[in-house]
C-alpha cells in the first residue's frame, strides 16, 4: 500500500529516518519540511526525499504519518500548529525529540481529535548535525524509546505497530517507558554528560587562556570524554530547558560527588579515592560485557593506521570497493607523529572476515574484537 510520511525538520535524525524508510519501503512518499532551504535542496537531489517544503501546514494534511524531528522548541509549537490543522482521519503523529514530558503533555490535545500521538526517542545520534551527516543505518541496534503514557488502548496498539512496521529498517531495539522514567534517564546517561563534557573544554579553554599551552596537548581521554561538546549548542539549549528540574537536581547530586571526590583527596584518604575509581571501573568494564553477551551488535576489527594523511580514507575507500557494509568507525587513538587504531563496526561475522581479508591484501594490520 501506499502512504505518505511527511518528516518536519531534515536533519541528521529526519534525515537518517528518510533514507532508512526509503531503502524499507521504497513505494512509500516521502515528503521533506524544513525552514532551512538548502537541507531540502540536498534531499531532493538525492532522492532522500519526494518533495520539499519550508511549511508543515502545506503538506500536513496529505499525511499517513507525520514524523517531528526539528529541535524540541520546534516539535512543542508544532504540535500546537497540527491541533489547528485539517489532518486525514487516522493519521498518526510521532516526534524524535530528546526529552519526553512536555512533549507529552501537550500530546493529550490530540486524544481529544481521535489522533494517535506516539512519543519516540531513538537513543543514537552524532555531535554532528544537519542532513549531510545523515545516513540509513545510523540507529543500527540502538535502543529506541516509545513512550507509554498515551499508548493504553486497542487503537494506539494498532497506530504502534504501524510505526514500528514504517521504522523497521532502523533496526532498532524499541523499549517502552513513561516520560517520566525517560526524562529521568536521559537526563542521567546523556544531558548531564553533554553538560559536563561542556564544561571541561570551557574550564581548559579559560585555563590555557594567555598561556602558550593549549588543548592540542590533550590526550585520548579528554577528548573522548569530550566529543560530545562539539554537538550543536541550540539543540543543546532546547533539551536543557525543557527537562529543567531533573537536571538542576543531577546537578545538586553531581556537585555532592565532587565535595566527596575533594574530601578524599583533602585528607590523604588512599582508600576512598581507590574505591571511587575501583567501582566506576566495574561498571563501566559490565556495559562492555554486557552489550558482547546478551546481543552481539557488532562484530568489531581493530585496524592499525599510520598517521598520515588520508589514511582513514583509504580504510573506508578499500571497505567501499570491496563492498562491504561498514556500520561504524571510530579512531580510538590517533596522535601526531604516532600510528593510530581504528574500530571498525560490522553488523555480522561475514562482513567483520571479509574486511579483515580485504585490509590485509592492502598491507594492513588488522586485530579482530572478542
Ligand atoms: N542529534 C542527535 O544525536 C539526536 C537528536 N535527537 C532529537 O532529534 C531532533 C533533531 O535533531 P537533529 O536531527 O540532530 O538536528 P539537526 O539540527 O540536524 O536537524 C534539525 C532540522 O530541523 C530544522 N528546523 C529548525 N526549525 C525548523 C522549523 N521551524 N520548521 C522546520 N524545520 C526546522 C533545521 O533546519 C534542521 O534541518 C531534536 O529534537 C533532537 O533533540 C534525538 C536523538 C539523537
Ligand atoms: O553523540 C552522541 O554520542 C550522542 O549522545 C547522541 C545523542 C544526542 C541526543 C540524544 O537525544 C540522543 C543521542
Amino acid at each position: 500500500m501506499m502512504k505518505t510520511i511527511v518528516i518536519d525538520g531534515l536533519g541528521l535524525i529526519g534525515g537518517s529516518i528518510a533514507l532508512a524508510i526509503r531503502q524499507q519501503w521504497p513505494q512509500y512518499k516521502i515528503i521533506g519540511v524544513d525552514i532551512n532551504h538548502h537541507s531540502l535542496t540536498y534531499a531532493k537531489e538525492r532522492e532522500i526525499i519526494d518533495d520539499g517544503f519550508a511549511q508543515l501546514q502545506n503538506c500536513a494534511g496529505k499525511a499517513d504519518i507525520i514524523l517531528l524531528a526539528a529541535p524540541v522548541s520546534v516539535i512543542l509549537k508544532h504540535m500546537d500548529q497540527l491541533t489547528q490543522m485539517q489532518l486525514k482521519p487516522g493519521v498518526i503523529i510521532t516526534d524524535v525529540g530528546s526529552t519526553k514530558k512536555q512533549i507529552m503533555a501537550k500530546a493529550s490535545l490530540f486524544i481529544d481529535q481521535g489522533i494517535h500521538f506516539i512519543g519516540g526517542h531513538p537513543m543514537a545520534g552524532s555531535h554532528k548535525t544537519t542532513i549531510t551527516a545523515s545516513r540509513a543505518n545510523l540507529f543500527q541496534s540502538a535502543y529506541y524509546f516509545l513512550i507509554s503514557d498515551t499508548l493504553n488502548d486497542r487503537p494506539s496498539k494498532k497506530a504502534v505497530d504501524e510505526l514500528q512496521a514504517l521504522l523497521f529498517g532502523l533496526n532498532v531495539k524499541w523499549q517502552l517507558v513513561s516520560a517520566r522514567q525517560h526524562d529521568q534517564i536521559v537526563a542521567q546517561i546523556s544531558h548531564l554528560p553533554h553538560i559536563l563534557a561542556s564544561g571541561l573544554v570551557n574550564m581548559a579553554q579559560d585555563e590555557f587562556r594567555g598561556s602558550t599551552l593549549s588543548l592540542k596537548l590533550a590526550a585520548g581521554g579528554f577528548r573522548s570524554l569530550t566529543r560530545i561538546a562539539s554537538s550543536d549548542p541550540d539543540m543543546w539549549t532546547d533539551i536543557l530547558l525543557s527537562n529543567r528540574q531533573t537536571l538542576i537536581d543531577k546537578i545538586d547530586t553531581f556537585n555532592e560527588l565532587l565535595q566527596h571526590v575533594k574530601a578524599a583527596i583533602l585528607s590523604s584518604d588512599r582508600t576512598a579515592i581507590r574505591n571511587y575509581f575501583r567501582r566506576a571501573k566495574i561498571t563501566r568494564d559490565s556495559i562492555n560485557a554486557q552489550a558482547s553477551s546478551h546481543s552481539p551488535n557488532f562484530y568489531d576489527l581493530f585496524v592499525n593506521i599510520p598517521d598520515r594523511v588520508g589514511s582513514v580514507a583509504e580504510v573506508t575507500r578499500i571497505l567501499t570497493e570491496a563492498e562491504i557494509n561498514l556500520i561504524n568507525i571510530h579512531i580510538l587513538e590517533i596522535r601526531e607523529e604516532i600510528n593510530g587504531v581504528l574500530q571498525l563496526s560490522f553488523s555480522n561475522q561475514n562482513d567483520l572476515a571479509d574486511a579483515a581479508c580485504a585490509l590485509k591484501q592492502h598491507g594492513l594490520s588488522v586485530i579482530r574484537g572478542e
